[in-house]
């Protein structure tokens, strides 16, 4: 029985990673693309998400300064999830919608990104990083699904909405670790080129 249902999750999520690819892989070149100019040009990442989508943003960012598969210099990415002190004062003295914002308004730069996620889109303190990093000049990338909620909204074509079409969170948490990897595969070609690959 649970086999049986272990079985089905195994094949949910990979038949999604197979109708995702095609509909993703051209939003998620143009991220790697809008990434390797900001990290070209000087900028930096900063991500921010609730729950799984906070160790996402580690995960990310983790790739980035340590490394993915090759070795290379360290790139600047900052995970707005893991300053615990920042997290509960700004949550405790302002509001929990304020907790990304408030860092985005501290690190954010003009010409560097953020990357958001959000499984439902409608997250309240990742709708109001978006708000705030829009306001500094910033770039978004957004990964979403559910269809986007209000940050579709939000979004202009001067950003990259990467959208998984599912309704269910963990299956779209599943295709956004895939996205990060190719995000990070993405960056490390625009650096090398592709020799040596696969
Ligand atoms: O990982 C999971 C569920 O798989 C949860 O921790 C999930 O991330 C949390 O419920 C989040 O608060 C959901 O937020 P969001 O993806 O809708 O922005
Ligand atoms: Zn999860």
């Amino acid at each position: 029985m649970i086999n049986e249902r272990i079985q089905t999750q195994f094949r949910q999520s990979a038949e999604l990673k197979m109708q995702a690819a095609e509909q993703l892989a051209q939003p998620i070149s143009q991220a790697v693309e809008l990434m390797f100019l900001a990290l070209s040009n000087g900028n930096k990442i900063l991500a921010c998400g609730n729950g799984g989508s906070a160790a996402d943003c580690q995960h990310f960012a983790a790739e980035l300064v340590g490394r993915f598969e090759r070795e290379r210099l360290p790139l600047p990415a900052l995970a707005l999830t893991t300053d615990t002190s920042i997290l509960t004062a700004v949550g405790n003295d302002y509001s929990f919608r304020d907790v990304f914002s408030k860092q985005v308004q501290a690190f954010g730069q003009s010409g560097d990104v953020l990357l958001a996620l959000s499984t439902s889109g409608n997250s309240a303190n990742v709708v109001a990083a978006i708000e705030a990093a829009l306001e500094r000049d910033m770039r978004i990338v957004a990964l979403t699904g559910k269809g986007g909620g209000v940050i579709a909204e939000l979004l202009s074509e001067t950003d990259v909405h990467i959208c998984v079409p599912h309704d269910r969170t963990a299956r779209i948490q599943e295709v956004h670790a895939l996205t990060i990897h190719c995000l990070c595969d993405g960056i490390d070609v625009a650096l090398f080129g592709e020799e040596g690959d696969e």
